[in-house]
């Protein structure tokens, strides 16, 4: 699903009302049942208040023409309009003559206003909508701050009023704090970043009938994989398919201490359908891999005699018609040694064309003064998975606020034609082509140790079955979501460990 930016949310509107032909007020009309339908699903008629805010703009409008249709629901309501300016939009006036018939409204002028809230109402925020062009002052302000101290729940239609669909706010901005947006059509960019989620909460999309040729014929770097589009990827396994079929897949990682990280990576590889598994690791890891995992084989660091470290002189002979996939760096350890293995591995996929997967300790070596300048022997295409903390340090800046994280992302992403796969809630996935792709599954009963190494396990495995690495990230991300998704469903999301979401996963 694209995310597009506000001017270009403008345009689809305006393209709607010529092509399909509507009436703008006809689609505001679309887009406030669009929003009721979905207020009745979710709160039933009941011992409740619905309050109403609506302000003078088109998101205002929305307010009206929802006050007017959830009434005859049988919804107890109360609609307050804030007179902040002296200009309307004519939807808004249209709306509030169509509502005046219906109901008394009460208006805000001044500052000289109290609001009473009772535990039980719900607010319905229609202050203002994408239309925000600056940060809220005066009335508003006071109003917000109102609504915001009351402590009940807060609907936003559209967007929380005060927060920009696409730039950032100062920090010191009033913005709602709403429990749930519902927004039209598409979701905006605001929504994906882990600033805005205390006025976001969770959000919703309701379709208003944008008229899809504009949508499938605009350019956007920005998109949300949805659960349809990314289950397509999926590939069957076709009945005469045998273990060769899958690939046989390297995976390069865990050390003295930490082979818990070989583990999880190794059995969430196993689960996602690779035909074979080596794992690559200290001599004191070979006891616990083949008991805990004895489907997958052994490979024994060269020179691991103080078994605290893989340091192997890695040769082409060793992998040439070998594997199809390389997944390195869980609890691998960070040093110069390892860092020349890393670089030398590097180069032999590079030659033989194995795509890579890179995450944790593999990054981390990268991160170091010297590490940096050997970014560039990363081939292309390879997929590295870092958290937050581990992509600052390989980049080696920080960023101001999350737009600029986005920007250096794709800076990183484009500059060395790789795919980097920042983990969080709505992990962004950045391509080389300069697109971000965020995803959609996933909970924070998933940030617990070990939880990234299994995701490094479902990326290599679906590179070795062939899956084109865009498609193996976006795929192996969403996925690694939806097994969390299920962890948490049984185990809850505080108790939820790595290796329950390794054991659901399910493809
Ligand atoms: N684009 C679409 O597809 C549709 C949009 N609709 C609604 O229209 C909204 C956008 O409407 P508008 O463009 O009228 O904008 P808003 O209703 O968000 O804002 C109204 C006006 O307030 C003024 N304003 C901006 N920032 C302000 C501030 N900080 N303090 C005071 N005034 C400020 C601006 O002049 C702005 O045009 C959407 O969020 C949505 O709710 C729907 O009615 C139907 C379809
Ligand atoms: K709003």
């Amino acid at each position: 699903m694209k995310i597009l930016s506000v001017e270009q949310i403008r345009v689809a509107d305006a393209y709607t009302i010529q092509h399909e032909p509507i009436a703008s007020i006809d689609l505001m009309e679309r887009a406030s049942r669009a929003f009721v339908n979905w207020f009745c699903k979710n709160f039933e008629t009941g011992n409740f208040k619905v309050k109403i805010f609506c302000g003078l703009g088109d998101n205002g409008g929305d307010g009206l023409a929802i006050a007017r249709m959830l009434q005859p629901l049988g919804y107890d309501m109360e609609v307050f309009v804030v007179k902040y300016s002296d200009k309307t939009s004519e939807n808004f006036q249209i709306n509030l003559k169509r509502l005046e018939r219906q109901l008394t409204i009460k208006y805000i002028e001044n500052e000289h206003f109290t609001l009473h809230f009772s535990e039980n109402d719900v607010i319905i925020d229609a202050l203002l909508g994408s239309g925000l062009s600056r940060s809220i002052e005066g009335l508003l302000k006071s109003v917000i701050e109102n609504i915001n101290r009351s402590e009940v729940t807060i609907i936003s239609v559209d967007m929380p009023s005060g927060l920009f669909a696409d730039k950032s706010n100062n920090s010191t901005d009033t913005i709602i704090k709403a429990i749930h947006t519902v927004a039209f059509q598409l979701p905006k960019l605001a929504f994906m970043l882990p600033q805005n989620e205390e006025f976001v909460g969770e959000w919703h999309i309701v379709d208003i009938g944008l008229h899809k040729d504009f949508i499938q014929n605009t350019e956007t770097r920005y998109h949300f994989s949805t659960p349809k589009e990314v289950e397509k990827l999926i590939k069957p396994r076709k009945k005469f398919s045998h273990k060769g079929t899958f690939g046989h897949a390297l995976l390069i990682a865990g050390s003295h201490g930490m082979m818990g990280a070989a583990v999880l990576a190794a059995r969430a590889c196993m689960r996602s359908g690779v035909g074979k598994l080596t794992v690559h690791s200290v001599k004191s890891g070979l006891p616990i891999l083949q008991t805990l995992l004895p489907e997958a084989m052994y490979w024994e660091a060269w020179n691991s005699k103080s078994s605290d470290f893989i340091a192997t002189s890695f040769h082409v002979d060793d992998f040439s018609n070998h594997f199809q996939a390389v997944g390195v760096g869980p609890g691998i350890g960070v040093n110069g040694i390892i860092r020349t293995s890393l670089e030398k591995l590097c180069e032999i996929c590079r030659d033989l064309a194995i795509p890579m997967v890179l995450d944790a300790d593999a990054l981390n070596n990268f991160s170091t003064e010297k590490g940096r300048s050997a970014i560039n022997k990363i081939p292309e295409s390879s997929i590295l998975t870092p958290h937050p903390k581990e992509f600052r340090n390989l980049i080696g800046k920080s960023w101001k606020d999350d737009y600029e994280k986005l920007d250096f992302l794709r800076e990183f992403s484009v500059r060395n034609k790789v795919i980097v796969c920042l983990k969080g809630a709505n992990t962004a996935v950045a391509l080389p082509d300069g697109t971000i792709h965020f995803n959609s599954s996933g909970n924070a009963g998933m940030a617990t140790a070990g939880s990234g190494d299994v995701l490094t396990g479902i990326i290599t495995a679906l590179l070795a079955q062939g899956y084109e690495p865009k498609v193996a990230a976006i795929l192996g991300v969403y996925q690694h979501g939806v097994a969390g998704d299920r962890a948490s469903e049984r185990f809850g999301m505080t108790s939820m460990m790595a290796s329950d979401i390794v054991e659901n996963i399910r493809f």
